[in-house]
């Protein structure tokens, strides 16, 4: 039977429920300092620290003034958008993307731009009111206080405001005596008492350090364990299913078979191997490109009669699975110039096999094209491609739209990704053996 939506096999990405590690703290107690130093000791790219700063509500024209008077109360927490730092919050717990607003405390205003933030497996939310929000608080995995003398905390602010935050120290006094140490006592220091680590010292403190790095470490390994069996369990659940009807295999004729007979040829030449493999790459996006949407229109031939032919509907746009489906650059460029391309760098780790998100650019707007294509030559675990079509999906795209092209594809593969997301079609040219190496690129690319 084909697979239908109600057999649909569930699927997390390891940057679901991503672990939030909460920091507060006096302004100069070294949150943002123990944040980064957590970060480097880690040495991963998927932690991120995400400051409260980015929340400050903007500001109208008498406020502004009052801010550059240094008479504006930026320490209570009616200064910050709380209800857009839960959203946020909210879409990165769901996997989603969330984008940030940038801050300039020296104009005391967001910036127009902003920046993203995807698939962080741990976050760190440093502020002075990290652990303010009840609703933050329900979504902290870890809750941190961060503390040090306040004659420590007003001398590093001085020099830190005036060197970085464009501040004299007259100000800098001022508004330490009028905001920041009253209401230190008011609503900063009152969140000792919901976390679950209080660090004095900061940065200096190792032996907290360390405990956090073992937690979080500890938090990601069990995500990786996690990710794998559910992977492994849907490759058992699906071994003896049928392919799906969304599975687009290319008619096996000769000139295909001839094509394959070369390029399977241990002997082939490197330049007769890229030779059919554009050809072939070509076939597969000409393939794939007829299963997209089409729209029939009627155009006039240069001897004036009529030809009812069709037009695609909207934009298609390609994203390529690095390094191997730049084998499919060449193909692709032959039949639609013009397709914007993007990038996900997805490599197996070499310790445990798991699938990483390292990289990831895609066309901007990608939600709206009307057909996205996955260029991927190989289908081995069908890992990568899951992660693919996630990323695809967390970005908007709606999985009918999706069409993944690839080379060779294991069965097992091939089920697993369609059972997952029964609605993205793949095109394939052949369907060989399960978890078959992958060897394309490195013919290809001679390396
Ligand atoms: N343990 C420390 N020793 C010396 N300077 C520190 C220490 N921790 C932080 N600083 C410095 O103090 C200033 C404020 O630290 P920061 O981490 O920005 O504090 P917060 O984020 O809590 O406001 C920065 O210039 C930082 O380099
Ligand atoms: N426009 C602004 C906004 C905030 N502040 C001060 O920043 C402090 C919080 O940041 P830390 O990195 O020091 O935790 C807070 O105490 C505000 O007084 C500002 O000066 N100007």
């Amino acid at each position: 039977m084909a697979n239908t939506l109600s057999t649909r096999a569930h699927y997390s990405p390891p940057w679901a429920d991503v672990s939030i590690i909460g920091i507060a703290g006096s302004s100069g107690s070294g949150k943002s300092t123990l944040s980064h130093a957590i970060v480097s000791k880690l040495n991963l790219p998927w932690v991120v620290i995400l400051s409260m700063d980015s929340f400050y509500k903007t500001l109208d024209a008498e406020g502004s003034k009052r801010a550059f008077n240094n008479e504006y109360d930026f320490d209570s927490p009616d200064a910050i958008d709380f209800d857009v730092l839960v959203d946020r919050l909210r879409d990165l717990k769901a996997g989603r993307r969330a984008e940030i607003p940038i801050y300039s405390f020296a104009k005391h205003a967001r910036e127009i731009e902003t920046t993203s933030i995807y698939s962080p497996h741990v976050l760190i939310l440093e502020g002075i009111f990290a652990l303010y929000d009840p609703r933050v608080l329900q979504l902290l995995d870890m809750k941190i206080f961060c503390e040090a003398d306040a004659d420590t905390c007003l001398s590093r602010r001085i020099l830190r405001d005036v060197e970085e935050r464009g501040r004299d120290i007259e100000g800098c006094i001022k508004q330490w005596f009028a905001f920041v140490k009253p209401n230190f006592e008011r609503y900063v220091e009152p969140q000792r008492k919901v976390a679950d680590i209080i660090v004095p010292r900061g940065v200096e403190n190792r032996v907290a350090i360390t405990m956090v790095i073992q937690y979080i470490e500890r938090k990601l390994f069990e995500k990786s364990k996690a990710h794998r069996a559910e992977l492994k369990k849907l490759g058992q659940s699906s071994e003896d299913d049928p392919l799906s009807e969304k599975v687009l295999l290319l008619e096996q004729t000769s000139q295909l078979r001839g094509m394959n007979t070369i390029i399977q040829d241990i002997d082939t030449s490197a330049e007769d191997f890229i030779f059919y493999f554009d050809r072939l790459a070509t076939l597969l996006v000409e393939h794939a490109m007829n299963n997209i949407y089409f729209r029939e229109t009627t155009v006039v031939t240069p001897v004036g009669s009529k030809y009812h032919g069709l037009a695609a509907i909207g934009e298609t746009s390609a994203v390529v699975i690095l390094r191997a489906g730049s084998v499919f650059e060449c193909g692709l460029k032959r039949v639609l110039p013009d397709c914007r391309t993007g990038r996900l760098l997805i490599q197996s780790n070499l310790r445990t096999g798991e699938p990483e998100l390292h990289y990831l650019k895609l066309p901007e707007n990608i939600n709206t094209h009307d057909s996205v294509l996955i260029l991927d030559p190989q289908m081995s675990s069908g890992g990568a491609a899951l992660m693919a079509v996630q990323v695809l999906r967390d970005h908007g795209v709606e999985e009918e739209r999706i069409v993944f092209v690839t080379y060779f594809a294991g069965k097992l593969a091939l089920n697993r990704l369609t059972k997952v997301f029964p609605s993205v079609k793949v095109v394939v040219c052949s369907v060989v053996a399960d978890f078959e190496e992958r060897w394309i690129e490195k013919r290809y690319f001679g390396c």
